[in-house]
């Protein structure tokens, strides 16, 4: 595609984007709790709007060159990405629950399942600063050296009789094999001699034979030709793919190629702008600066002249905090910008007066509010106020002001605009050259009235230092290693094992589809559960996103810690990884079987938590991954786990967990199969949101079967079904599937496979020696979850609206 072709892309998005802006103040407006449904919708319509503009500039920011408008949109991706995240809680506290289901509005907006998906910016990866890459060489370099000394400690010696025994066993099960091979040979051959022998030989004509000859050589082209025909139809029709992949693998890379090109463009119009930037900043300061310099000069004399005349006093110089001289400019008259200034200076002390008395109201309209709502339980749904949208508005507005109306919109240049750059660097080299004449005007200032009032020093007026809150905020903890540097902090804690490197595995590759038919099981008064498609896109929205950019996290409510909480092989370990590879994170393993015996001692695991958040938070975004974590959280430590002491940590956990604050790109992942086993309330105050992952579908279960053993480097044929495999494996994980796909696709299987192709049965039996989810297991997390908060509400909810049905159904009966 060319610039034009994304100009147009963006310019589309735009035209979008405005209609949602329109729409946006429509969602502050309080709606009372019957309207519920109508607000979700609202709030979907909105969210799904959002998302598919976040795909449109995430595409037109990878691929566009030029360097000005780059910038605007990275502004906006940003932005948007935020809103995204800002309805999403807005659904789940609509919804009451981590899933929306979202097919009717999708159907109406006439949009497709993949619109649901939750697009990475690919920035993330692509533009890692350099300090993460450092890092990253940094813990690769660690490991390196350390894995010698790991195999040489796994390495265990073996005596010369072991080997020797080992050698010999070895050759005689060579020796066994050969001769089992040509014992059978030789057995055929008498089987066969015997048979000729019993038969006799079969005396066909020559007429005969041709005919036998030319019946099978028909039948088998016949039979051949029919299933040609047969997949040369099935691919018309789409049924199948096409086994011309070559083709299509071409295709696809001329189209990788145009993109990787497009992105070295971009790099070097980065360079000539960045080059360009320098330059015209020296050029104005020195052509234009002194010009600035004098017109300002004059200005400020006729100013102090002006009040003079008027008030017979020279006026007060503004400050450097509230702008200096540039208050002067903004088009006032000198007596209007002395009397703004003391209104200022007695409005701060009437709003200081005021907040103490909003305070003292505020605590008695709380009593009176509590007292209220105990007596009747008034619900309505509104949004709360969005950080991201001024800063989506700010963004539209430079758009539609700078670069809508251009003349070269439909081929626009690649090179960036140097008129605009030159506008934006003036206003840069103004404000400089302001702060230095404010500075010589204030001493010029101080020289007149010494002249013209014979007037000493005016006492100046500085603004007053907020004074340090002293209610709330508690002295800073003492920090525990100020005289270590971090990068031996972070050497130690690889060495010792509490940094590891991730797996690299991106969230895409975590295989699932979607629920098609949530909202008709909800109008049915069936509750869904979350499909492994649900899941991968909450782990994109709360760990993804969050963690990737420091403008998203900052923007976006603060959530600090998730749990996942799925039983085992359900791929929570993952989602772990592949949020560290989407975002570049550190992983930091606090699970406590890793914990076990490092820093020990009275302190030791106050130490340990400190040295792990200090590192996280410096060398952000991190990861801090417990895995087992009901164990952190026991209700009651198991005989043989005591000597692990599971809870050493955890007190210090919460602690430092509660102390990260939006712009720290720290996030805690816990994992767990057994949550029941922890106690629900330490476990639910310290994970701010809760991700359940039952089972697969039958629609995750077909898409795992079909993509899986594709990745093993086969083609499905006709002769496999994955359907029924999809039915037999009804309560499996993926981990199953996964596990029975490696047992049957051996690397001598594979070679087997254009010969002898896979067939559904092969599967079964390796599946059938695993044991599946069973219906209790599953039951008790599903019990376990509806006794979590959010769990609790959605019951309430669901309960409530089944008691007005049936209240409603009632009466209409009565009427009749
Ligand atoms: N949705 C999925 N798509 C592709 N692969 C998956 C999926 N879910 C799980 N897997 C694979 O299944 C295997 C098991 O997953 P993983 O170890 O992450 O599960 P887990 O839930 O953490 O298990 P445990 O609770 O036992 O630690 C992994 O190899 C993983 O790659």
């Amino acid at each position: 595609m060319s610039e034009g072709a994304y100009q147009r892309l963006w310019e589309a998005s735009h035209a979008t984007l405005e209609e949602v802006l329109e729409k946006e103040p429509s969602l502050l407006e309080p709606v009372p709790s019957r309207e519920r449904q109508s607000f979700q919708y609202r709030l979907s319509v909105h969210y799904l709007y959002y998302l598919g503009l976040l795909r449109r500039f995430d595409m037109t920011y990878d691929q566009m060159v030029q360097p000005q408008k780059r910038r605007l949109l990275r502004r906006l991706l940003d932005g948007v990405a935020g809103r995204v995240l800002e309805l999403k809680d807005e659904l789940v506290r609509v919804d009451f629950c981590e899933i929306h289901c979202l097919d009717q509005v999708l159907q109406d907006l006439k949009l497709t399942p993949a619109d649901l998906e939750v697009p990475i910016p690919k920035y993330f990866q692509l533009e890692q600063s350099s300090a993460m890459k450092a890092r990253q060489q940094m813990l690769a370099d660690i490991l390196s050296r350390l894995e010698p000394l790991m195999s040489q400690e796994n390495l265990r010696g073996m005596s010369r009789t072991e080997a020797l025994i080992l050698v010999q066993s070895a050759e005689r099960a060579r020796q066994g094999r050969l001769r089992a091979t040509f014992m059978r040979e030789i057995r055929k051959e008498e089987e066969h001699d015997k048979k000729v022998r019993e038969n006799g030989r079969q005396r066909f004509s020559q007429d005969q034979g041709a005919l036998v000859i030319q019946k099978v050589w028909k039948g088998y082209l016949q039979r051949k030709r029919i299933a040609q025909d047969r997949r040369s139809e099935m691919e018309f029709i789409g049924m199948i793919p096409s086994p011309n992949q070559t083709e299509r693998i071409s295709i696809l890379n001329q189209a990788l190629l145009a993109e990787e090109s497009r992105r070295i463009r971009q790099a070097e119009k980065e360079e000539e702008f960045k080059d360009a930037i320098g330059k015209t900043h020296e050029s104005l300061t020195e052509t234009e600066g002194p010009d600035m310099k004098e017109k300002m000069k004059d200005q400020i004399r006729q100013w102090f002249i002006e009040c003079h005349a008027l008030t017979g006093r020279f006026p007060d110089y503004p400050d450097e905090a509230s702008g200096g001289s540039y208050l002067i400019f903004a088009d006032k008259t000198p007596e209007q910008v002395r009397l703004e200034l003391e209104i200022q200076a007695q409005e701060n002390k009437k709003k200081e007066q005021e907040r103490s008395k909003e305070k003292e109201r505020k605590k008695k309209k709380k009593k009176t509010k509590d007292e209220k709502s105990r007596k009747e339980p008034d619900v309505t749904f509104k949004t709360l106020p969005s950080k991201s949208i001024p800063i989506i508005n700010a963004g539209h507005e430079e758009y539609t002001s700078l670069w809508k109306s251009r003349y070269d919109n439909k081929h626009p240049s690649q090179n960036f605009d140097s008129e605009t750059l030159r506008e934006e660097k003036r206003k840069e080299v103004e404000q400089e050259i302001r702060a230095q004449v404010d500075e010589l005007m204030r001493q010029e200032l101080k020289n007149l009235r010494l002249a013209v009032d014979k007037e000493e020093t005016r006492p100046l007026k500085l603004p007053k230092k907020k004074a340090a809150k002293k209610t709330g905020k508690k002295k800073r903890d003492r920090d525990l290693t100020a005289d270590r540097s971090m990068d031996s902090l972070f050497e130690e804690l690889v060495v010792i094992g509490l940094i590891k490197k991730n797996m690299l595995v991106a969230l895409s590759d975590y295989i699932g589809d979607c629920l098609y038919l949530g909202s008709t099981l909800t109008l049915a008064n069936k509750m869904p559960m979350p499909s492994l498609f649900d899941i991968r896109q909450n782990v994109a929205l709360y760990g993804v996103l969050r963690l990737g950019s420091h403008d998203i996290h900052s923007m976006a409510p603060h959530v600090r810690s998730i749990l996942l909480v799925g039983p085992s092989g359900m791929g929570k370990k993952m989602l772990v990884h592949a949020v560290c590879t989407e975002t570049g994170a550190n992983l930091f393993d606090l699970s406590p079987g890793n914990v076990m015996g490092k820093y020990p001692g009275k302190n030791g695991a106050q130490l340990l938590v400190h040295i792990v958040f200090k590192v996280a938070k410096v060398f952000q975004p991190s990861v801090i991954w417990i895995g087992n974590t009901e164990k952190t959280f026991y209700k009651k430590i198991p005989k043989e786990e005591k000597r692990m002491d599971p809870k050493r940590i955890k007190k210090d956990l919460m602690k430092a967990t509660k102390q990260l604050s939006p712009g720290d790109r720290v996030m805690l992942i816990g994992t767990t199969d057994r949550p029941q086993l922890a106690e629900l309330k330490g476990l639910c105050r310290f994970y701010e949101r809760i991700l359940f992952m039952p089972r697969p579908d039958y629609a995750s279960r077909y898409v795992l079967w079909k993509h899986m053993i594709e990745k093993r480097g086969t083609q499905l044929t006709q002769s496999l079904d994955i359907s029924a495999l999809s039915r037999v494996s009804d309560g499996y994980t993926p981990g199953h599937i996964l596990q029975a796909i490696q047992s049957v696709l051996t690397d001598r299987r594979l070679m087997q496979v254009p010969k002898k192709p896979l067939v559904a049965s092969e599967f079964v039996g390796h599946l059938a020696k695993l044991d599946p989810v069973y219906r209790e297991e599953e039951e008790i997390l599903k019990d376990w979850y509806f006794k979590t908060p959010l769990g609790k509400k959605n019951m309430k909810f669901i309960k409530d609206q089944q008691e007005e049905e049936a209240r409603l159904a009632k009466e209409k009966k009565r009427r009749k």
